[in-house]
């Protein structure tokens, strides 16, 4: 962060600052201190909101000022729904497996990790996760992409039956629902980030 940009950020923001640098979990900040941040911290900040696309954070921040959470949140949803389908779907193919290979070896992002881990993913029973295993390979199969669910929203229960039900779907209708779910992961994602709007108008 430059040090024009640390200044002004510190005088929005004390609270936050001590848990610089910002790869790190941080107190949520307000809206204006969402505003002040340079280019390059805001897309280290909030460069994960939506799974590996730091290129839809990038883009975004040419829409600044943000008037309120909702306005960063909208601004999020606009350039996904504006990308082609092939783009829709290369989102969600930057989404990992639920409880695939990389929760085990610790290759996930942070925030993958803690939303599995907090659905069960990492504690399923044998016979869970081969079926997980099963019905996320089928899913992949027919639609050429990855089963996507917002891991929060749900437990393992209502993972595997969404995922056992989804699987009969069209593929249009599963890339819309795939880019439905990635839009709930990110704004509980932003939530952890920004103040929500009851705080914080500007
Ligand atoms: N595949 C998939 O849904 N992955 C995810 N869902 C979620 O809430 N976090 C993820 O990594």
């Amino acid at each position: 962060m430059s040090s024009s940009a640390l200044t002004c950020f510190q005088k929005c923001c004390p609270k936050v600052i001590k848990h610089y640098p910002f790869n790190q979990k941080t107190v949520p900040m307000d809206i204006s201190a969402v505003n002040a941040l340079p280019y390059e911290d805001f897309v280290n900040i909030f460069g994960n909101v939506v799974e590996k696309c730091p290129l839809i954070t990038a883009a975004v921040w040419t829409r600044r000022p943000f008037t309120s959470f909702n306005a960063l949140e909208a601004a999020i949803n606009e350039f996904i729904d504006a990308l082609p389908e092939s783009g829709k779907e290369g989102i969600l193919r930057c989404h990992p497996d639920l409880a695939g290979k990389h929760l085990h070896s610790g290759a996930l992002t942070r925030e993958s990790q803690e939303e599995q881990t907090r659905a069960g993913m990492d504690v399923l029973s044998s016979a869970e996760a081969s079926q997980m295993t099963r019905l996320n390979e089928e899913y992949k199969g027919r639609f050429g992409f990855p089963f996507v669910i917002c891991a929060r929203m749900n437990d393992k229960v209502t993972i595997l039956r969404e995922l056992s039900e989804r699987c009969q779907n069209e593929r249009a209708a599963e890339r819309a629902r795939g880019i439905g779910e990635v839009k709930k992961i990110c704004r509980l994602r932003l939530q952890g980030l920004v103040l929500s709007d009851a705080t914080n108008k500007l």
